[in-house]
Parts: C-alpha cells; structure tokens; sequence
C-alpha cells in the first residue's frame, strides 16, 4: 500500500523526461513479499537519479501482467507500473495517479522478452519462488536480456541449469545478478568471486545460511512452542512461500551449492548430505494443509533444546562445505548443538554468519555477517545487481 501512496504522491514529477538510453527497461516478476518491497523501493526513487536508471515496463505475478505499451516515457512508465502492478497483487488501488492506460492480461512468461524491446539493457527481475521462471533465466540471457534473481533455482539446483547460465552469459556477455540468492544481498558471492580473481583458492565454508531459521534459533527457548514460531517467521516474511523449504534444509542446501559453484566447485545438489528438520507426516502433506500440522515439530524440537541447553550450548542450523588438496569436495547441512562461545554461534535476529577458509585466510577466517532474510534487505540486493548491470 505504502508503494501505491508513494507513486500517488510523487506523481507530478514524473513530467521529468528521461531518454531510454540513461537506463535500463525492466520487467519484474513476482509482486509477493520480496516483489511489492522491490516495488516500493522504485517508487521511492521516482525523481531521483536512481529513478531515472531502472524503468519499470513489465510487472508480473502467477496470475496477471501488466505492461507499458506505449514506450514513451520510461520514467512515467515506471512510476505508472510501480502502482498498476501493487493493484495487480490484489491491493486495492485507487486510480488517482495520472498515467497512460496499462495493458492488462493473463501472466505469461513469453511476454516478458517482447515487453522489454529488441535493444539497449533490458533485465529480468525474478521475485518469484518459480521452477517455470527459473527454466527460462538461460533463454532471457541468449537473448541479451541480464537477469537479477533472488530465486535459488536458477543456480543452485541441477548442475545442468547452472553450466547453461554460465554459458549463456559468456556467449551474450549477459549480466546475471545473484546477490540477493545467498544472505539476502549480503557481499558473500561478490567476496568470494572478488578472492579468487586475485589467485587465492577457496579451502572451505562453514556457516547460518538460514535468515529464518537463524531467527527462529535466536528465539528459541524450549518455553514457547517452536511452531509458532514458525508461524512469526513466516509472517515477517523471513521464511520461504512454504517454510518446509526452510525447515528441511533445502533452502540450505540450494544456497551452500551456490556458495561451492562460485568457489569454483561444481557440486550436485545430491552431493549435499542435508539432515531434515521436518517429520515425515509434516513433509507428505500439501502446502494448505501445512499450517495446522506445524506443531508435529515441537517435541523433538524441545528435546532438541533440552539437551543443548543442559551442555550450555546453542542450537544452530549449519552449513558446512570443504575441499581437500586433491580438490575432493564434501557439503552437509543440519542442525548442530554448539558451544556458547562458538564463533558461529552468534549473531542476533535474521543474522546470516559465513567464515570462508582460503589460502590467503588459512588459520583466521574471512567472516562476513548480517541479516540474511528480510523484504527490504532483499529488494535493495536486488536493485543494487540491477544498477551494477548498468555499471
Ligand atoms: N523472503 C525473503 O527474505 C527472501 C526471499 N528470497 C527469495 O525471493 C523469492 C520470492 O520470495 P517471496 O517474495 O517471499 O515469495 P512470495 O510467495 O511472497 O511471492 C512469490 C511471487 O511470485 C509470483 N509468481 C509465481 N510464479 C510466477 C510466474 N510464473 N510469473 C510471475 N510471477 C510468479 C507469485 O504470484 C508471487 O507474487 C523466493 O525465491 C525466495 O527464496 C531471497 C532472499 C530473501
Ligand atoms: N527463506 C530464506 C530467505 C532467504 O533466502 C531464509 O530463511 O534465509
């Protein structure tokens, strides 16, 4: 709503008239949690300079789309999108803002290419948690089109799909920006692309990957049910569309392949031993009926705790990659019970905390360490890869 106010507000200065050429068009897709706050950020820049480099043409949920089909003005268009898009997610919007007429149809991916034109920057925002967006990010590449994603699928599932992004993005020299797959924007990627680039080698990773299970671990006491704790996570916008994604680990997993991929590991995702915090009878359910069956993790979740706490140790769910002198690669993913004083033991909120292992970091580790989960955080990674393709 705050996004709809801004853009009505704002509105009159989107007489200033940017030529196409001092940015780049853009479609985003998705307008949930991390997409309305992508959403909302854009609208704040509406006549500012930031403004003026990201116009907004294509905006797109599971349902509806909304493009700009006039081209005229991407500064307007931009502004006029920002609002159409927050009313296509189902807010009510009141059509006080004066903008051209929108064209409004059923969401399809094949739109999205012909919305952003033939030529100058055009990117891809993926706000979604889409296996049919994921599969088209080499497609959007061949074609030019730089792709910003905060979804995991892309890079972090099969092998397979992340040599073709890869290669797709040699052959174009096409941007793909993953800040916001891994700590939520967080410099984890950026660092360990940047350590490598001056010769060191990666030896190994250890860390929270989790911004929600960091914050339900933070809050943990053995007092309050941990399912409904789940429930605050998931409200806050800190876990996945279905927390089991989280609670099993496979969001974990997804990131601590990213993580290897980039350290120059080509790991499969099965190489990961991931031990599942979720029961078997929460786990064969659907999505809707997930809500109500959230308390069959309580008992041994407080069993869990009982036993950390008695030990004076804090449970953590670790990541935990590495790789021998022969190059032999190991990853595992799971809840650990770790002294007090452990160094990954720390942290506060949604903290992600990754050490990284190197040749140049050998006995004292690079530790990078802050939120990792969170609408705005992720929507500013977001939108600062997109800037950084126009760099
Ligand atoms: N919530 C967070 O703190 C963070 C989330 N992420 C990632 O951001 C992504 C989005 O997460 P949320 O916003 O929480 O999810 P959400 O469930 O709130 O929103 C997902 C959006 O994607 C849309 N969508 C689904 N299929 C689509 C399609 N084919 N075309 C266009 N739109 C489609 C849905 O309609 C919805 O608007 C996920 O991949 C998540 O892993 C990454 C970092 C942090
Ligand atoms: N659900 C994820 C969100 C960010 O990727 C998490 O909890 O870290």
């Amino acid at each position: 709503m705050s996004a709809v106010v801004d853009v009505a507000r704002k509105a009159p200065q989107a007489g200033v008239r940017v030529h196409a050429n001092a940015g780049a068009r853009v479609a985003l897709l998705g307008t949930g949690t991390v997409g309305r706050a992508v959403l909302a950020r854009l609208a704040s820049w509406s006549g500012t300079a930031l403004g003026g480099r990201l116009h907004l043409v294509h905006v797109a949920n599971s349902r509806v789309a909304v493009a700009d089909t006039a081209g005229v003005c991407p500064a307007q268009a931009g502004i006029a999108l920002g609002a159409a898009s927050v009313a296509a997610a189902g807010v009510p919007f009141a059509a006080t803002v004066n903008v051209r007429p929108l064209a409004s149809a059923p969401s399809s991916l094949d739109a999205v290419a012909i919305a952003l034109g033939m030529s100058g920057p055009r990117i891809v925002i993926d706000a979604t948690a889409s296996e049919a967006v994921a599969t088209r990010h080499a497609a959007w590449l061949k074609q030019g089109i730089h792709v910003v994603t905060a979804c995991k699928l892309g890079q972090g599932t099969s092998l397979h799909r992340w040599r073709e992004i890869r290669a797709a993005c040699a052959e174009r020299n096409a941007r793909y920006g993953d800040s916001a797959t891994v700590g939520a924007g967080l410099p984890l990627l950026r660092s360990l692309r940047e350590l490598q680039e001056g010769g060191d080698r990666i030896q190994s990773i250890a860390g929270v990957l989790s911004g929600s299970l960091a914050w339900l671990f933070n809050h943990y006491d053995g007092m309050r049910p941990f399912s409904a704790l789940v429930r605050q996570a998931r409200d806050a916008g800190y876990t996945e569309p279905d927390p089991r994604d989280d609670l099993s680990g496979e969001d974990v997993r997804r990131k601590i392949v990213i993580l290897a991929r980039a350290a120059g590991v080509e790991l499969e995702s099965q190489d990961v031993e991931v031990t599942s915090l979720v029961p078997p009878e929460l786990a064969a359910l659907p999505k809707d009926a997930i809500d109500a069956a959230l308390p069959a993790l309580d008992a041994s979740l407080r069993q869990r705790f009982a036993a950390a706490y008695k030990n004076g140790e804090k449970l953590r769910f670790i990541a935990r990659f590495e790789r021998n002198a022969q190059g032999e690669a190991k990853a595992r993913v799971g809840l650990e019970s770790l002294p007090g004083e452990h160094p990954l033991a720390g942290g506060a909120g949604t903290d992600n905390k990754v050490a990284i292992w190197s040749d140049r970091y050998r006995t004292q580790p690079l530790v990078i360490q802050g939120p990792g989960a969170g609408a705005e955080v992720t929507a500013a990674g977001l939108l600062d890869d997109a800037l950084r393709v126009l760099r």
